[in-house]
């Protein structure tokens, strides 16, 4: 999906929404533990009740290779369960030498048909450059992530300069791919930092997770992150699809999710 069509879809469906499929085998309803593939239902019955409200959807891997070679399938199932015409994002944060990353970055976007993945920039250009080699398909590079963790490394100014970690990663990663092909991980948890990271990249997407369970606000992520095409992607995964633990718990996701698409529809008026 390109860029372009990414915004087309914000414009159509009023929302910035990217709902996480973070699955958990010990938190989904106990009804569905007598299916042969529990996450897949889960999953789809998430889908099912969410599109129509959301622009993305995330697995996290975690969830998935925790279980093996059966959260393999699952993961697969569900990516070709959502519809095509809604972004993918493989939220697996790798990234290696050269010649290995290749081969995560064929893993992704060739056996699986992810449009995007997130990595890591820690190893640097070489380490990012075969992701980028893929046509039509994206990078999300962490940047200023939402955790407390964010302070260690990402926060720390660079020798006597008056740039973060983070803003370095921003400004030499653009030698690597533009605005077409690059997108960046911030926090939603860092919003007093948007202002200062629209100046470094004012045209790339942001992936935005945090909000609802880490306590994010999407209205100042919006307020001080949205640019002319939208340019962001805001990430909930608990508070949606966890939404509920009972039988009608896909019925109280898609609630959870309208409920943020009519606050984004808000938001894309008045900051657009
Ligand atoms: O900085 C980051 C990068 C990734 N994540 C991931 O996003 C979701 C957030 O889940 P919630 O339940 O909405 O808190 C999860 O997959 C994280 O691993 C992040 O939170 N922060």
């Amino acid at each position: 999906m390109t860029k372009d069509q990414l915004f087309d879809q914000i414009k159509k469906k009023e929302s910035y929404l990217c709902v996480g499929l973070d699955t958990d085998i010990k938190k989904i309803p106990n009804h569905l533990l007598k299916y042969d593939d529990p996450i897949f239902e889960f999953n789809k019955r998430i889908i099912d009740a969410t599109h129509e409200y959301c622009v993305a959807y995330k697995p996290n891997l975690a969830f998935y290779e925790s279980l093996g070679a059966k959260g393999w399938e699952s993961l697969q199932k569900t990516l070709e369960y959502i519809p095509e015409d809604i972004f993918t994002i493989a939220d697996a944060k790798r990234g290696d030498i050269g010649n290995t990353s290749g081969l995560y970055a064929r893993a992704f976007f060739e056996q699986m048909n992810f449009d995007s993945i997130t990595i890591a920039p820690y190893m640097g250009e070489d380490s990012v450059k075969p992701f980028l080699s893929f046509e039509n398909k994206w990078v999300i590079l962490l940047a200023l992530t939402s955790n407390v963790g964010s302070d260690d490394f990402q926060q720390l100014m660079i020798g006597n300069t008056d740039q973060h970690l983070f803003e370095k990663v921003l400004e030499k990663s653009q030698e690597w791919g533009g605005p077409e092909q690059l997108m960046y991980v911030v926090g939603a948890t860092k919003s007093d930092m948007f202002s200062k990271i629209r100046t470094i990249v004012p045209d790339h997407f942001l992936l935005v997770p945090g909000v609802g369970a880490q306590g994010g606000s999407l209205k100042e992520v919006s307020e001080f992150g949205m640019n002319k095409q939208c340019g962001l992607l805001v990430n909930s995964s608990r508070g949606i699809i966890y939404a509920s633990n009972g039988e009608d718990f896909w019925e109280e996701a898609g609630k959870a999710a309208l409920q943020i698409q009519v606050e984004m529809k808000d938001y894309l008026n008045n900051y657009l």
